[in-house]
């Protein structure tokens, strides 16, 4: 590499540092149970509505884990945040999950949970109940998919996806790579830019074994969304074109995408979000 072409790849480095330095001081203001009011209550968690934004989460999801292809011992979830409901239906496929995270605040709520009903800041019965409806349960089976969860969660870990390595080195994850990872609106929350989003798909790819299925929820045209009162995180905007060409530039093989159009309803002031997009895709 000649001197200049160093200079202006040293430069571009110290551009990337500089802007995922910067999302880590926006998260520090994320507050776990403004967050789950903002998105995980009515009207965006209404059971009872057809346009609702997370039982159209919840059935992609559904599908994606019971279609035949998703198989394994061991199921990562990517940036899990304060939020369950993106392994409910994985839980019954996988004996082993573990749950991730960049803010120990976030770990907590999850540890909570663990520990029993009633100690984290969000009623999760209606998503299990949902969830068992889903899979031809009476919906009174919720414990016992609160109880299958419980017991296959094997770990809360931290994690980085601007790292290549996005989880630490003795994090039990089998030397082969998870069997499948799911991720619901964490890479596009997290990166500065574009070029940032498709390399952390390229990162959190050397969690996955060969032939394993990546399961990624997002939000399209987002620019921004709060975190909590007065926490404004920049999102990189994304269209279906973007996203679709991220997750093969990164190395995966696109087995489908769905998308969700947010109808006026679904708007309530805490995003500009104009869409979610559900994507299946695998290592080949
Ligand atoms: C919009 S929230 C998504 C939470 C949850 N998965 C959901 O579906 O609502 C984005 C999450 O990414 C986490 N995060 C922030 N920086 C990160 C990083 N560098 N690597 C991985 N996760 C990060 C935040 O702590 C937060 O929990
Ligand atoms: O409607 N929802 O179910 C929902 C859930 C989570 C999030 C959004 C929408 C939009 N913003 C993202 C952060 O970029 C977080």
């Amino acid at each position: 590499m000649d001197r200049e072409a160093k200079n202006e790849k040293e430069e571009n480095d110290r551009e990337r540092e500089k802007g995922v330095a910067a999302m880590v001081a926006c998260y520090q203001g994320f507050d776990p149970a403004a967050y789950l009011q903002y998105n995980y209550m009515p009207p965006r968690a209404d059971f009872d509505r057809q346009d609702s934004i997370v039982p159209w989460k919840l059935g992609c999801l559904h599908r994606a884990f019971t279609e035949g292809d998703v198989g394994g011992d061991v199921l990562v979830d990517v940036g899990s945040g304060p939020t369950l409901y993106q392994v409910l239906s994985g839980c019954e496929v996988f004996d082993t999950v573990f749950l991730t995270d960049f803010l120990e605040v976030n770990r907590q709520e999850l540890r909570r949970w663990l520990q029993g009903e009633g100690y984290s800041s969000l009623d999760w019965t209606p998503y299990l109940q949902h969830v068992c409806k889903l899979e031809g349960r009476r919906p009174s089976a919720w414990t016992e998919k609160a109880a299958r969860l419980r017991s296959v969660v094997s770990d809360i870990l931290p994690i980085d996806v601007h790292l290549p390595r996005p989880l630490h080195p003795d994090s039990q994850l089998p030397t082969a790579g998870a069997d499948c990872l799911v991720s619901c609106f964490c890479l596009e929350s997290v990166s500065p830019d574009l070029a940032s989003f498709t390399r952390a798909l390229g990162h959190i790819r050397g969690l996955l074994r060969p032939g394993g299925h990546l399961l990624l929820i997002g939000a399209l045209g987002e620019s921004y969304y709060m975190g909590g009162p007065g926490v404004r995180i920049p999102v990189v905007p994304l269209d279906e074109a973007q996203v679709c060409a991220s997750v093969r530039a990164s190395g995966y093989t696109l087995v489908r995408l769905e998308v969700y159009t947010l109808p006026q309803g679904m708007m309530v002031g805490v995003d500009d979000v104009t869409g979610v997009f559900f994507v299946k895709a695998r290592k080949p």
